[in-house]
């Protein structure tokens, strides 16, 4: 019988073959076996091809692989029995993981719960997960990826990118925080939520493949800095990467900024880049477009102008209406007169980048220019909740540059007052909370200091970091709880004036305690707003 995909006995004989132990003979498996006369377990050795990898348990699916790894947490090994009860048939685990001192076998037959398992032993396993993905799945097949990194715009990017190469009818996908979501002409469907903006190899293996299955030819994925540093794209062909900027985050895990930008640079070494499509207003870009290999071909964005030479895409002038921005867009490919139904500068460099990198990539200008007109916000970020009283945006800010492009970006699009809620996440970077006063003091009129996800921390220490930053505390009002803090500053506002709510954008929970909270603000807002004739 011919099998595209090896079974775990051939997978062993192929890592042998690597030269990483002696190959296995079937002698040696029915051995293994035999004790636990375990006949299915030796028919899914032998028999049956490969379907399923997971580096997570509380994924593991009938007849699949568990790679039990250590973290930086846990130890994969302690899910085990998890594993095994949910369908895996089979553990790898990494040499050194064996009993100290003694030689690991290649594989052993183990029970848990009365189920027979076998259990592997691989050295250097963590090398080898390329070349397991590629004997499980079809990553010949999967779609063209655009990879987009940078401190904010990332879920932005990939949204927009897969919008437009939809409507000019390639079906496209997009994977990040807001999940993993199909796009057909436009109309998006979420086929999964996502634990990581950047799924473990894996899982995201598994998105891929089923893209792949669905037809789908393009796929924007969100490659964050922990994923980047932890290579959880590594060996993802990507046809094209998009950087769009650098200001500080996530300094709680990559502790310096040297280290954060060299994690952001990673996306470079992906296999198969052939575009990289760079922020030329963003002084992080030029040290990308230095050390970038020669074969790759660049493109540049810019809200002003390009340099001459710099081939892309820039806009001459952005005029700030209620509900979008029109815009003189030039690029490479032709000029257009356009509406963006898109609130702030930075949602009109994060469509130019898009669109830059469609281009680059073969899809037709016209059709693209066509396809803009039908374009759709983005859930949870710069989304306008008009009403008769004082319009409310949502946005994701929860960075200090995030939140000053929000309130920048508001303010131009309001002709009163501008008013601001937020606070700041607990049990991670400290040093943005003061930033993010100072930012919001400076920027808004008003502002309504709240809790966000505090995590383990108190959220009135949390409130008094931010105050730290703000020393025109007249401005400023405390409503510790997030719907009562909104409510009051919709309803001091006055007509003409946008309350900003910096954030939450699209997640639905707030985490308090270590416990998840049920929380929609697009949805509170919603309610608070249909009873605005009440005010
Ligand atoms: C610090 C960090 O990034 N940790 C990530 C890392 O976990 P880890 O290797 O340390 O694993 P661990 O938690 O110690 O667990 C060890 C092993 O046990 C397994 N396990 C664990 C629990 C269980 O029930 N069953 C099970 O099998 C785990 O899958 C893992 O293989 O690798 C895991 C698999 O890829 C990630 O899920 C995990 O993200 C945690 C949840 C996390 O909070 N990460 C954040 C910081 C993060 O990565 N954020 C970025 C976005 C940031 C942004 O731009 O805003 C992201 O890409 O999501
Ligand atoms: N190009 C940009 N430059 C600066 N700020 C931006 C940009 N795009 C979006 N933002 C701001 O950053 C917030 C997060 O945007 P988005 O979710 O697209 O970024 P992200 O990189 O995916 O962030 P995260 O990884 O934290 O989810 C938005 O709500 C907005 O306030």
């Amino acid at each position: 019988m011919l099998r595209s995909k090896p079974t775990l006995f051939e997978l062993l004989q192929l890592l042998a073959e690597l030269g990483q132990y002696e190959k296995p003979s079937r002698h040696m498996l029915e051995t293994a076996i035999a004790p636990s006369l375990s006949e299915n377990l030796y028919k899914l050795c032998d028999e049956q091809a490969l379907n399923d990898i997971t580096l997570d348990s509380r994924q593991a699916s009938k007849n699949s692989i568990f790679v039990a790894i250590k973290g930086s947490a846990l130890d994969g090994q302690a899910f085990i029995e998890d594993a095994i009860t949910r369908g895996s048939f089979c553990v790898l685990l990494d040499a050194t993981s064996y009993e100290l001192g003694k030689a690991a076998p290649l594989f052993e037959c183990k029970q848990i719960n009365n189920k027979a398992y076998i259990c592997c032993y691989v050295s250097d396993l963590a090398t080898h997960f390329p070349y397991l993905i590629k004997c499980i799945f079809d990553t010949e097949d999967f779609p063209n990826i655009t990879a987009i990194t940078g401190t904010n715009g990332k879920t932005s990017v990939a949204n927009l990118c897969a919008q437009l190469a939809s409507l000019c009818g390639v079906k496209a996908g997009s994977i990040g925080t807001l999940g993993v979501s199909h796009y057909d002409l436009g109309k998006s469907t979420l086929m999964s939520e996502t634990l990581n903006t950047t799924p473990d190899l894996f899982t995201l293996c598994r998105h891929l493949q089923s893209a792949t299955n669905k037809g789908l030819g393009f796929v924007a994925l969100e490659a964050s800095s922990h994923g980047l540093a932890q290579k959880r794209l590594r060996s993802i062909r990507t046809n094209c990467g998009i950087f769009t900027n650098l200001t500080q985050d996530h300094l709680d895990y990559h502790e310096n900024m040297q280290a954060y930008a060299a994690a952001k640079r990673r996306l470079m070494s992906q296999e198969g880049l052939q575009y990289l499509v760079l922020n030329a207003d963003d002084d992080e870009s030029k040290n990308w477009a230095d050390i970038s290999a020669q074969n790759i071909q660049l493109a540049w964005y810019s809200m002003s102008t390009l340099a001459k030479g710099q081939k892309g895409s820039y806009v001459s002038d952005c005029q700030y209406t209620q509900d979008g921005c029109e815009i003189s867009l030039h690029t490479h490919w032709g000029n257009a007169q356009l509406v963006l139904p898109l609130l702030g500068d930075f949602n009109v460099a994060n469509y130019l980048s898009s669109l830059t990198a469609l281009c680059l990539q073969g899809f037709a200008f016209d059709k693209l220019i066509a396809a803009t007109k039908k374009l759709q916000g983005i859930v949870g970020r710069m989304e306008l909740f008009p009403n008769s009283h004082a319009s409310i945006i949502v946005d994701y800010a929860h960075t200090p540059d995030a939140l000053k492009q929000a309130l920048k970006s508001a303010r131009r699009h309001t002709r009163g007052e501008l008013h601001v809620v937020f606070g700041c996440g607990g049990n991670r970077d400290k040093s943005k909370r003061s930033l993010m006063g100072a930012i919001a003091q400076s920027e808004a009129d008003n502002i309504v200091l709240t809790q966000d996800n505090s995590r383990m921390e108190s959220p009135v220490d949390i409130i008094a970091d931010i105050k730290k930053g703000i020393d025109q505390q007249t401005k400023v009002a405390v409503v510790l709880d997030r719907k009562s803090a909104i409510k009051h500053a919709w309803q001091s506002a006055k007509q003409e004036d946008i309350v900003v709510l910096a954030g939450k954008g699209h997640e639905d929970y707030l985490e308090i305690n270590n416990q998840r909270i049920d929380y929609n603000e697009r949805e509170y807002v919603k309610t608070l707003t249909a009873v605005e004739s009440e005010l």
